[in-house]
């Protein structure tokens, strides 16, 4: 091992391996994790040395490959679909496989949304891979507006069939994951047309290729749409529909029927397999911040650069800017992956409402996994930049494995709903709230006795050491938001908008007010999360620490809202930045120990600057080596060069 991190793990002030199994839930949960985790790194498939050397078509290959691989371990081992294993499994891949959105999408809309019977039908067909299945829902034309969608389903009588149509070039079905050239079915999203009226979007099970051969079926013209920023491995496909026919018993229909039509109770309730993975997203953000946070931070350990005090040329990790750009990652991955835990004990808890028939629940968990899904994908996306741009220019290199978290990444910003469009349905529940504070669930409950504080309390650096006092900060800042927007929306519809226009004149404010209370939120869930967990006292003061800085970082960040708030003055924020380079010189001790804690093999990271042995320089050489222009001595091109090089002017 390299002798800087040794030297960075030696003074550590807690013990790794508490924290571990902290964040795993427990010793047997780590110990589990790490059994899958080795069933899938020692297996040859899954080795990714020359991942950026080969072509698309050898990626997405490769990405069956794996499938395969995948696939027959989960059989070796009885590992089901909708088992935590899998899950750990799913993030263990290294990379998206091409059959993901049969598992994440595909079987939890007929489990979600099909009958009793439609369930004993399909259910076995797709858990026993004889078909495979993709959620096609976005079209060419509208991905975020649902209600405009235009593929339609007409119900024929006599035939007792479905005509799917996609009547236009905007129709097409456009991005589904797994559409293009691995999935033989789709649950597709249409508009429902029954004796000649619409009835709006509903989802039906159409079969696209022959299980014989694999070729597309009659009626049906379907491929990859290209190449992308990432998900390279993913055949996103297109799809068009020409009437193709579907019997009766394919809509989904657990909650609507067709023909003399019964609508559902609660018409969002087809959105439900969205919602679900909205919620995975936020656990998902953590995982990811998590990974690029170790990177730079074992990176920044061993990277020397400049003098401080002449002669001696100090860790970059000894800069306080370093610092200042890094340890907020750590601490906003801890605040994400306790907020992942939030809301899949939520989410558990509306399933099991919707499963005894009451469907009230989803508006709430609608608002709260639209919001988080948003601010968490976005915090995570910029957090990952940061810390690429912490590692100079080996940052910017493959080796670094910064690019694979990247481009994948990003489009979560996208997928799943577009961010700024769930927080503005994430803010059309909130502001529902605050008009109706009665309404109010427990993550909001500050909307139900608003009381705008005066003043903060806060007259030394210690002050801000103190939970309570910092959720209050945020809560107030986010109620002066929430209000003032709520004056400026009933100014316009006083002066005559309607309310639709009031709320897109609005809407930058609305922004403002949603961020300010998904991250009221997220601070609040964190604080009492490590209140409510039991852990040594090293450990406690450590994560103390970095909770502290969370929240103090936020107040710094966003000191204008916080000052508009008239809550708080200049010198209080002095103060938190005066806490805040405390808190940095608390952590820099144990920086190497907590990324240690979040656990990664090397070959989930993949990165030259992150493995854990710290030894960078002869891993970049080793990956510079493997260069396929490196194959020989003088390329082959250099007939170009030796004619550039020899011509005369
Ligand atoms: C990275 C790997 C790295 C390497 C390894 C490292 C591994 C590390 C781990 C990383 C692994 C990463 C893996 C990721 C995999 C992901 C795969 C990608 C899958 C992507 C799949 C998709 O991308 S799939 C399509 C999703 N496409 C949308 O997401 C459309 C958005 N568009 C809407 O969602 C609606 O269109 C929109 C706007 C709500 C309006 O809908 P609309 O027009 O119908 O509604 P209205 O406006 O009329 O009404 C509004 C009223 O509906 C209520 N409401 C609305 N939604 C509701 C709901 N869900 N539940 C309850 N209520 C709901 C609302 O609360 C209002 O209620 P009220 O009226 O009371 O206020
Ligand atoms: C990698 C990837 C995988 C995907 N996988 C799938 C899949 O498996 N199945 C599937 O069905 N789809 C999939 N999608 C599609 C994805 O769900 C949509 O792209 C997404 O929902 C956004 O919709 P859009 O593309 O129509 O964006 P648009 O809505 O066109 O967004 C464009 C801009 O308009 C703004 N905007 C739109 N509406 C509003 C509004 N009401 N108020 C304010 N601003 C607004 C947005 O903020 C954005 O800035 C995938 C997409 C990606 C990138």
């Amino acid at each position: 091992m390299d002798a800087p991190l040794l030297k960075e793990r030696e003074r550590a002030t807690f013990n790794v391996t508490e924290l571990i199994h902290l964040l795993n839930g427990s010793e047997e949960e780590t110990k589990r994790r790490k059994e899958l985790e080795s069933w899938l790194y020692n297996n040859p498939v899954f080795r990714q040395d020359d991942r950026y050397q080969i072509s698309r078509e050898e990626v997405y290959e490769r990405g069956l490959q794996k499938t395969r691989e995948l696939v027959n371990l989960c059989r070796r081992k009885n590992i089901k679909f909708d088992s935590l294993d899998f899950a750990r499994l799913n993030i263990s891949t290294l990379e998206e496989l091409p059959f993901f959105l049969h598992v994440i999408m595909f079987i939890p809309t007929i489990r979600g949304q099909g009958t009793e019977e439609q369930k004993r039908k399909w259910l076995p067909l797709a858990e026993d891979l004889k078909i495979l299945g993709t959620y096609a829902q976005t079209e060419l034309g509208h991905g975020t507006f649902l209600r405009g969608l235009e593929t339609k389903a007409t119900y024929d009588v006599s035939s007792r069939e479905f005509i799917v149509n996609s009547p236009t070039i905007t129709s097409m079905k456009w991005w589904p994951g797994g559409l293009g050239k691995t999935c033989n079915y789709a649950v597709i999203a249409a508009q429902l047309y029954t004796k000649g009226k619409c009835y709006g979007i509903h989802m039906f099970i159409v079969q696209l290729r022959s299980l014989e051969d694999h070729k597309p079926l009659p009626g049906v013209t379907i491929g990859d749409i290209g190449n992308k920023y990432g998900f390279h491995t993913v055949d996103n496909g297109f799809l068009r529909l020409d009437n193709v026919r579907i019997p009766y018993e394919n809509m989904l229909m657990r909650y609507a029927k067709a023909c003399d039509y019964i609508p559902p109770v609660n018409p969002k309730i087809n959105y439900g397999t969205m919602t679900s993975i909205r919620v995975d997203l936020v656990k998902d953000a953590s995982v990811i911040l998590a990974a690029a946070s170790t990177i730079a931070i074992r990176y920044s350990a061993v990277r020397h650069q400049t003098e401080i005090r002449p002669g001696e040329e100090p860790p970059v990790l000894d800069y306080i800017t370093q610092q200042f750009k890094l340890f907020p990652q750590i601490a906003t991955a801890i605040a994400f992956h306790f907020a992942g835990d939030y809301m899949h004990r939520i989410y558990d808890k509306v399933q099991s409402e919707i499963f005894d028939g009451h469907l009230s629940a989803i508006t709430e968990l609608h608002g709260i996994s639209a919001g988080l899904k948003a601010f968490t994908t976005d915090t995570s996306i910029a957090g990952v930049e940061i810390c690429r741009r912490a590692c100079g220019g080996h940052g910017y290199s493959n080796a670094s494995g910064f690019q694979r978290f990247y481009e994948n990444w990003l489009g979560s910003a996208t997928y799943e709903g577009e961010n700024t469009v769930m927080y503005l349905q994430a803010a059309r529940y909130l502001f529902k709230c605050y008009d109706n504070p009665k309404e109010a669930p427990e993550t909001m409950s500050y909307l139900r006795y608003p009381q705008n504080k005066m003043e903060w309390n806060v007259k030394s650096a210690d002050d801000v050491s103190n939970y309570a006092t910092l959720i209050t900060a945020f809560e107030q800042r986010a109620l002066s938001k929430i209000s003032s927007t709520a004056k400026k929306l009933k100014n316009l519809t006083h002066y005559g908008m309607n309310r639709n226009d009031a709320w897109n004149a609005a809407s930058v404010d609305i922004l403002h007010s949603i961020k300010a209370h998904c991250h009221y939120f997220i601070v609040k869930n964190y604080m009492q999360s490590l209140n409510h967990l039991k852990m040594s006292s090293p450990l406690r003061q450590v994560m103390t620490a970095v909770a502290l800085l969370y929240a103090n970082y936020g107040i710094d960040e966003h000191a204008g809202d916080f000052l508009e708030s008239g809550f708080m003055n200049g010198k209080q924020i002095n103060l938190v930045r005066a806490k805040i380079l405390q808190l940095l010189k608390e952590i820099r001790v144990n920086a190497v120990a907590i990324v240690d804690s979040f656990d990664f093999d090397d070959r989930f990271l993949r990165s030259a600057l992150g493995a854990y042995d710290g030894n960078v320089y002869n891993r970049l050489f080793k990956w510079a080596k493997l260069s396929p222009l490196n194959k020989t001595e003088v390329h082959s091109s250099y007939k170009y060069l030796r004619r550039i090089l020899q011509s005369k002017l």
